[in-house]
Order: structure tokens, then sequence, then C-alpha cells
């Protein structure tokens, strides 16, 4: 059996397969500044009381602080409605962006059901949970009543192997957007697996699972195992729990499974060894290139930062490329952690300093410039780089314009030259 498989027969408590639709109670429920009054508006009609104000989580991070009286007002709204629900777990702005919240705080379980009115819920597939996204309508229903249907996804396995320290998890799943393409993985299950995938941090591995999305997958899958339990420790779960999860731990029949009958609709393997750095140019992430090829072009922006490459360790990374470095004078360079936990650290660590005297821009734990709402909107004609997940046309705000996305990596040595590169 898959892992979806697998999550999904444990939640039913009994054997369910792919092209099944089932009812599931939902494990925890999100909805952020953007999603959540639309989510008010459907519950409204359907319920006075939320089904468990416990098991929901409001984040305001799309528009923090609020840049007009639009974003204000469904500030107002959502803050309303938290307060009449009695919904404890709400951050009211600045705390950072939902999808890095949930796990740090210990909302993310492996084996459990997360859904989200955010298309990137997927996120915390990397902790294996079944984790996805669902509009604002789907969202009000599961308000009320703390479940939803889902058709059991059939599965693609990405099989990755391979050492090469110059690779991240953002180069992998670049290279898996192109080798799957823009809906290759529609409602389906991407499974990722093999020894450069167990090498990765939760970071790195939630930087995959993030980008499912841009496949059309419904979520993006990774069993849990020592990593995963670490960090759940350091999340904050307490050690019974996390020994309850490791005797409940779910593995994928991958390795012993006869490809031919089983589940599995496709198997993509690669290999990172000889890999080189993956830069997606406009206006799709599945439009994927090595970076030798695109070396040299001129950008106005780099933007490191977004729930896919906001990570203590991609700062880390950053700032290794940027100590004693000043940023090109025609790149702006906008930095934004993607918690105030995150933020706090790279503090203490020296790296906003070392990003300061480089000539970046920090700005409050957010989404930022990612989806072009508020912060960093490009001019006509400008180039951005961008640690995040999507390039669409117009993705920061201005239709003239161009996003690539890269690493961190890629993006700090980038920022520094003034050119795309993978050279320091
Ligand atoms: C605004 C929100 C609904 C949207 C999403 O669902 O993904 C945003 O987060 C994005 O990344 O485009
Ligand atoms: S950081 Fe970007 S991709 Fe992530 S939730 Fe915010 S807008 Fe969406």
């Amino acid at each position: 059996m898959t892992l979806a498989e697998k999550i999904m027969s444990k939640k039913m408590g009994r054997e369910v397969v792919a092209g099944e639709t089932v009812e599931v109670d939902v494990d925890i429920a999100m909805t952020h500044d953007g999603t959540t009054p639309l989510t008010v508006k459907t519950f409204e009609k359907i319920a006075n009381k939320v089904w468990n104000p416990d098991k929901i989580v409001i984040v305001f991070d799309h528009n923090v602080p609020a840049n007009t009286a639009k974003a204000a007002n469904m500030q107002v709204i959502t803050r309303n409605f938290v307060n009449e629900q009695g919904i404890k777990n709400y951050y009211k702005g600045g705390e950072g962006i939902c999808h890095q919240l949930l796990p740090e705080n210990g909302h993310v379980l492996p084996n459990t059901i997360i859904t989200g009115g955010d298309s990137h819920t997927c996120t915390h597939g990397a902790f294996g949970a079944f984790a996805t996204g669902f509009g604002a309508t789907d969202m009000g229903y599961i308000y009320a009543m703390g479940k939803t249907w889902l058709k059991v996804p059939e599965t693609i396995r990405i099989e990755v192997s391979g050492v090469n320290e110059r690779i991240f998890g953002k180069d992998i799943i670049l290279k898996t957007c192109k080798e799957i393409g823009r809906s290759g993985a529609t409602y389906m299950a991407l499974e990722y697996g093999g020894n450069a995938v167990k090498n990765l941090d939760m970071d790195d591995r939630m930087t995959m699972s993030n980008m499912a999305i841009e496949m059309g997958g419904k979520t993006g899958l990774i069993e849990a195992d020592d990593t995963t339990y670490n960090y759940l420790a350091r999340a904050g779960v307490n050690e019974s729990k996390i020994a309850e999860l490791k005797k409940e731990r779910l593995t994928s029949d991958y390795y012993n499974s006869n490809l031919e009958n089983d589940s599995y609709y496709d198997v993509v393997e690669f290999d990172i060894t000889d890999m080189e750095e993956q830069v997606a140019c406009p206006h799709h992430p599945d439009n994927v290139t090595d970076v030798s090829n695109i070396k040299g072009l001129e950008i106005d922006q780099v933007f490191i930062g977004s729930c896919t490459n906001g990570k203590i360790n991609d700062l880390r990374i950053a700032a290794k490329y940027l100590k004693n470095s000043k940023v090109h004078r025609n790149v702006r360079l906008i930095i934004i952690p993607a918690s105030k936990t995150i933020f706090n650290q790279a503090l203490n660590e020296g790296l906003i300093q070392t990003f300061i005297d480089a000539g970046a821009m920090i700005c409050t734990p957010g989404c930022g410039p990612c989806l072009g709402a508020h912060q960093g909107v490009l001019g006509d004609g400008e180039v951005a780089l961008s640690t995040t997940n999507r390039n669409f046309k117009g993705r920061m705000g201005n239709l003239n314009s161009d996003v690539y996305l890269s690493s961190p990596a890629i993006a700090a040595m980038s920022a520094i030259k003034g050119y795309i590169t993978n050279e320091h």
C-alpha cells in the first residue's frame, strides 16, 4: 500500500484504497486573513458554534500589517469570529506564516488529517500527515462539522538518490516539477523517498512537500522517521505522545511492492550526484532549467523568504554567502524570516546583522512579496529571483515583470553579483 492509503486506512479504521471516496474526521483546520472571511460566510449558513475551537488555527500572515482598508476590514471580520468562537490558536500578525506556525507550534502530527484554507497546506505532508488545501466553502463546512470528504488519491512515487552538497530540497522539488509538469499529479499524492530525501532535515522536507500543489498534487508525503520525531520534540509535543506516534509509525510499501500490481500510478527516479542547481523560469514553476543555462541574467530584486524557503536553515545558507559581501547596487534584497521564532533565532545567531550589513531589507514575518499583495512589488520590465513557490505571470504584483525561482543559496549568490549565478 502507499503511504496515503495507509494514513487514510488508519483514520477510517478499515482498509481503503485509491479511488474510494471517504468522509473523514479532521484533526486540524486552518484559515488565514485571506480566507477566513469567506469561510465564516459559509459557516454562518450552517452553524452558530464551531465543531471544536481547539482544533482550529487562525493566522494573519498574508497582509500584515494590513496595507489597505480592505485588508484591515477582513482582519476585523476574522478577529470578531475568533473572539465569538473562543478560538485560542490565534496568531494576530507578525508571528509568521501559517504553514510555518502549524508545525513550529506542534499542531502537525504524523497520521493526522490537516485541512487548510490555503493551497500550500500540503506542506505538512512532510510530517507524514495527510494535509491538503481547500476552498473557503469547504472550510466553512469543516468549521461547522469537523468532517470533510476526500477521494483516496493515487500516488506517484518520487525516488531520489545520491549525495551532493550543492543541492537542496528546493533544487530537488524544482527538478520534480520539471519531470511531472504543472498538472501531472492532479488529485494525486506525491510520495517522496530515497536516500537523498531521507538525508534532508525537516526544513528542506517541508520545502519539497510545499510544492506538491504546483504539480496539481493533493498532498506531498514523506514517511515519519527520527528526523520528524526530533522536530516534534523541539515543537513541544510531549514525550508520551511521541512514543505513541513511534509505535504507530506508518511506512510506505514501495520497496517491497510489486509495482505492476500495486497502487503506484507512476514512479519517477533521479540521482542528484551530478545534478546542477535548478531554476524555474517565467511563468510557471515547472519551467525549470539547470542554472548554467541562464547564468548571467540580470536581476532587479531578490526575495528570500516565504513558506517555501524562509526557514532558519534557509537564512543560515543565505548568511553564509552574504557574510562580508555587499548586495549589488542594482539589486534590492528583501529577506523575511517565515516566523518570529526564526527571526529571533536569526538575531541570536547574528544572521540579521549579516543581512543588514550586506544591504538587505528585513520585513515583518509573513508572506511579504510572495504573492504581490504588498511589499516588494516589481516595476515594469523588472526581473526578480525569488525563493518562493510560484512565478505565475504577475505573481509579484506586476504583469510586466518576470519572476525566477531558486534555492536561497542561488538567490544569495545572485544578489551579490547582480545576475543569476551559482558562483560566489
Ligand atoms: C491567498 C491564498 C488563498 C493563496 C493560496 O491558496 O495558496 C496564497 O497563499 C498563494 O500562495 O497563492
Ligand atoms: S508565503 Fe506565499 S505561498 Fe506561502 S502561504 Fe504565503 S502567499 Fe501562499
